[in-house]
């Protein structure tokens, strides 16, 4: 049994986080639950944060809100320093309301609309790190119709394949984002930003994909990158004043993952960056990352209640919780691995081996395959680790489920940072035809 940051089991055998006992949390709250161990967000900040402190380099480590994003954590990113990344007009929506810095806030996509990019501009944001031509002639018409300049960075694509999902690689080539560095598009992208009144070129950007447990992808991206950066500075005398290496480090979900260290990812890649600028005669530029799953992955718990049994004679026992798809749609999507125990009996008898199946109307709608567990009962309560990263962010509605409830631990106190949805708020959208048939 594994347990991430200040989990433990307490003397009634329950699973407790932050120094609250998660039964209580359920008998409070309901179920299905997202608890988040605030502690160890704050403890991966830090790390981040201090490691290029102690390497003496000019960084900002902005969280990738997409990963969770609601005004409590963007307010927590904030009171541990950190910049933030968003990649929607809801997702900037939520950093203003949370009183995010704007200065600090990083604007991604690959599509974002003119509305989108006038409230971004209009709000004075860090930068817009851009991805594509399309949305380089619409900077310029919002900046025009604003009368005002705009900080950039431009995303490439340096044409590498990390070892991780296919659905999660995104700097390969042959990739929707960014402009690809090998085949001239970034090129003409930086001439593009040079040439215009209203960009400000700051540097460059590139995101290699997601749950990488190595570097050697980092590294190779970091070269391929400097070696372009020759050729721009003999060109055009452009030198980036900022490197963004975007985010994707690795977390355990289960005992088949191990990733390296926060600082060992930093150290690695900043020790090939200092490489490279000595090579060019350049200062080391200031060094961005964008950890969204490394933050807050490990830091997230589901609660579950248990409930229907069934029984597939000599094939498999099915158990059926109170959640799904709609709460975790990371199985469905990528056969992501989870961890859980029963956080009403944690160290019980393992006694059987079930697999989680979730409530929506879905064979492929199981959580976790081939769970070792003690025998359990309706109502004994499922804690399923490491949901902190994709689960509440990509919850949804699918057979009107509503979303669960979001509550921040620390220190022995719980807070709740978002309601339980209600079937009301479910429905509030909704408008009633006017209907033709007379009862
Ligand atoms: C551009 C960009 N930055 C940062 C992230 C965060 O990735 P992760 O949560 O794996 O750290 C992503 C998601 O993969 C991304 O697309
Ligand atoms: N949503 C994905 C990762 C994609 C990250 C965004 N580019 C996951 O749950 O693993």
């Amino acid at each position: 049994m594994y347990f991430h940051g200040t989990s433990r089991i307490n003397e009634q055998n329950h699973l407790e986080i932050g120094g609250v006992d998660t039964v209580d949390l359920a008998n409070t709250y309901g179920t299905p639950l997202y608890v988040y161990d605030v502690a160890l967000i704050r403890e991966r900040a830090r790390s981040f944060r201090e490691t290029f402190k102690r390497l003496n380099i000019n960084a900002q480590v902005a969280y990738a809100s997409k990963a969770f994003s609601t005004i409590a954590m963007v307010q927590l990113a904030d009171e541990e320093g950190l910049s933030l990344d968003v990649v929607s007009g809801g997702e900037l929506f939520t950093a203003l309301q949370a009183g995010f810095p704007p200065e600090r806030i990083h604007f991604h996509g690959n599509n974002k609309s003119y509305e989108e990019l006038d409230m971004a501009i209009k709000y004075g944001i860090g930068c817009i790190v851009v991805d594509n031509f399309y949305e380089l002639s619409l900077i310029e018409e919002v900046c025009n119709a604003n009368n005002t300049n705009v900080q950039i960075l431009l995303r490439v694509t340096p044409g590498i394949e990390a070892h991780t999902h296919d659905y999660i690689l995104t700097g390969q080539e042959d990739s929707k984002f960014g402009f690809g560095l090998i085949n001239g598009q970034a090129d003409k992208a930086v001439e593009i930003a040079l040439e215009s009144q209203n960009i400000v070129l700051l540097g460059i950007h590139c995101h290699i994909g997601s749950q990488i447990f190595e570097t050697t992808g980092f590294l190779l991206a970091t070269e391929r990158i400097f070696t372009k950066m020759k050729e721009w500075k003999e060109r055009h005398g452009f030198i980036p004043t900022v490197v963004n290496l975007g985010g994707g480090f690795g977390i355990r979900y289960t005992a088949d993952d191990n990733p390296i260290t926060v600082s060992k990812y930093v150290e690695e890649i900043i020790a090939e960056v200092k490489k490279h600028s000595d090579d060019l005669s350049i200062d080391i530029p200031e060094i961005w990352i964008e950890p969204g799953r490394s933050l807050v992955g490990d830091a997230g718990t589901t609660i579950y209640s248990v409930g229907s049994r069934k029984e597939v004679p000599n094939i498999r026992q099915y158990l059926a919780i109170d959640g799904g798809m709609s709460d975790n749609i990371r199985p469905a999507l990528y056969q992501a691995k989870y961890e859980a125990v029963l956080a009403n009996r944690v160290n019980d008898e393992i006694e059987e081996t079930v697999s989680i199946a979730g409530k929506c109307c879905e064979s492929g709608d199981m959580l976790i395959w081939d769970l070792p567990l003690p025998k359990a009962n309706s109502n004994d309560l499922l804690a399923v680790f490491c949901t902190g990263a994709y689960g509440y962010s990509m919850s949804n509605n699918y057979n009107r489920i509503p979303r669960p409830a979001v509550v921040f631990v620390e220190n022995g106190e719980a807070q709740l940072v978002v309601k339980r949805e209600s079937y009301e708020d479910l429905v509030r959208l909704d408008i009633p035809i006017k209907t033709q048939v007379i009862k």
